[in-house]
């Protein structure tokens, strides 16, 4: 007999407890820095076959509240789950010891402490002028948003194809979708009319301001994302060099490019602490280099809410000093006049504003240029988009051009 199967929508204790079994290995690996969430999620179903889809979702639910309300990564999944009974009591009467049920509740049990935050950045949110407003919406379930690929496919007619897509404010490629369309099972999606890109990504390509004709470098491309958005941009004309240090994602970006159409895509992987020697060919030669730059991430915990858990002020410390390298390594690639845009998905001063700040210092004669693009709010010398106030994922962008 398996815990699930007959009681697909019956069994509520036997749902608490696998929410319990997955919070304490997503607990552990934020810990030991293992695979995210999503991940550890996606194969303990994939172990569970006889899981109905009733059971999946309330599964994912519970252990998802649980995590947005726990600022601080918790002593275990149990501690974790009677944190979200004191919000939704009536999961209390599910500790009731039955076959794979939670054992009942002691008086004494420990109960994770609710927070948005881990105690140690307050002070840096603080510092980067996001106030407890700011700080909730960063845990609020994302929407679901899509740019259409105007190298084949005009946003009104795949607005028409999705039942309740709309467009994106102040992006005439983006539309929002509901959470619920599946858009990658849309025949749209397969022949790369479409991409699922939230909008502060596509507003912060929009920022780098590239051209039909151009020669951009995608310093950090990782699967592509930015790249194919630079790419349409450009009307596909020109040429973009896609480099990352990560072969399996970088793997990813050329099958996505050939089904989006885009034909002046060409990747180069990178050995790291070599990227500037791999790129001596490209020295003063790029119109636009864009800097997606590794980050902490905190732009995106509407994603993945147990990034908060697995950051350390060392490994912000090892983000911060690898973009200021990687902006330094940019610079060089730039011609004289062209610009280097530095784009975080996070909303820490360090790695955004007080980054790009840092590098003007470092490189004078270099200016930051106003960018206006109907959203974001000026920040320091770029622009910073945030959950509450622009709808999208946090995002920092500066453009700086070369004299
Ligand atoms: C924010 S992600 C890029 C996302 C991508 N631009 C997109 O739009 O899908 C940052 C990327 O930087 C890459 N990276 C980290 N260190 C790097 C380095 N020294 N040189 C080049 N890329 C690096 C990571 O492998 C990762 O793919």
């Amino acid at each position: 007999m398996h815990p699930f199967g007959e009681f697909d929508g019956v069994n509520p204790a036997a749902r608490l407890q696998a929410a319990i079994d997955l919070l304490d290995k997503i607990i552990a690996a934020a810990r030991d820095q293992g695979g995210s969430a999503d991940t550890i999620i996606a194969r303990w179903f994939g172990e569970r076959r006889y899981a109905g889809s009733k059971d999946r979702r309330a599964i994912r639910a519970l252990v998802y509240d649980a995590i947005r309300m726990l600022g601080e990564r918790p002593e275990s999944g149990r501690a974790a789950m009677l944190a979200l009974v004191r919000r939704q009591p009536e999961l209390a009467a599910l500790f009731d010891g039955s076959p794979y049920g939670p054992t009942s509740i002691a008086p004494d049990e420990p109960v994770a402490a609710a927070g948005v935050l881990p105690a140690w950045l307050a002070e840096a949110f603080a510092l980067s002028g996001l106030d407890a407003d700011e700080q909730a919406a960063l845990l609020e379930r994302a929407p679901l948003d899509i740019r259409v690929n105007t190298l084949k496919a005009d946003p009104a007619a795949i607005q028409a194809e999705i039942p309740g897509a709309v467009p994106l404010p102040c992006l005439s490629a983006g539309l929002r979708v509901p959470s619920d369309a599946a858009v990658e099972q849309l025949p749209a999606y397969k022949e790369g009319r479409l991409e699922v890109q939230d909008a502060g990504s596509q507003f912060v390509s929009l920022a780098a301001g590239v051209e039909r004709g151009q020669h951009v470098i995608d310093l950090c491309a990782g699967g592509g994302g930015k790249t194919l958005a630079l790419a349409a941009a450009m009307a596909n004309h020109g040429s973009i060099l896609a480099c990352d240090i990560d072969r399996p994602r970088l793997s990813r970006l050329m099958p996505r490019a050939e089904r989006a159409g885009v034909s002046i895509a060409e990747t180069r992987l990178l050995n790291p602490n070599q990227e500037a020697a791999m790129l001596a060919d490209q020295a003063g030669r790029a119109d636009a280099v864009l800097i997606d730059a590794p980050c902490s991430g905190t732009g995106t915990w509407r994603r993945n809410p147990e990034a908060r858990w697995r950051l350390t002020p060392q490994r912000l410390d090892r983000y911060v000093a690898t973009q200021a390298a990687l902006l330094d390594i940019g610079a060089d690639l730039v011609r004289p006049g062209g610009v280097l845009v530095h784009v975080v998905c996070s909303l820490l001063d360090a790695e955004g504003a007080g980054q790009a700040q840092a590098f003007l210092d470092r490189h004078p004669g270099w200016s930051a240029q106003p960018l206006s693009l109907g959203a974001g709010t000026p920040h320091g010398p770029g622009l910073r988009f945030t959950p509450l106030a622009d709808s999208t994922d946090g995002f920092f962008v500066a453009r700086m051009r070369r004299p």
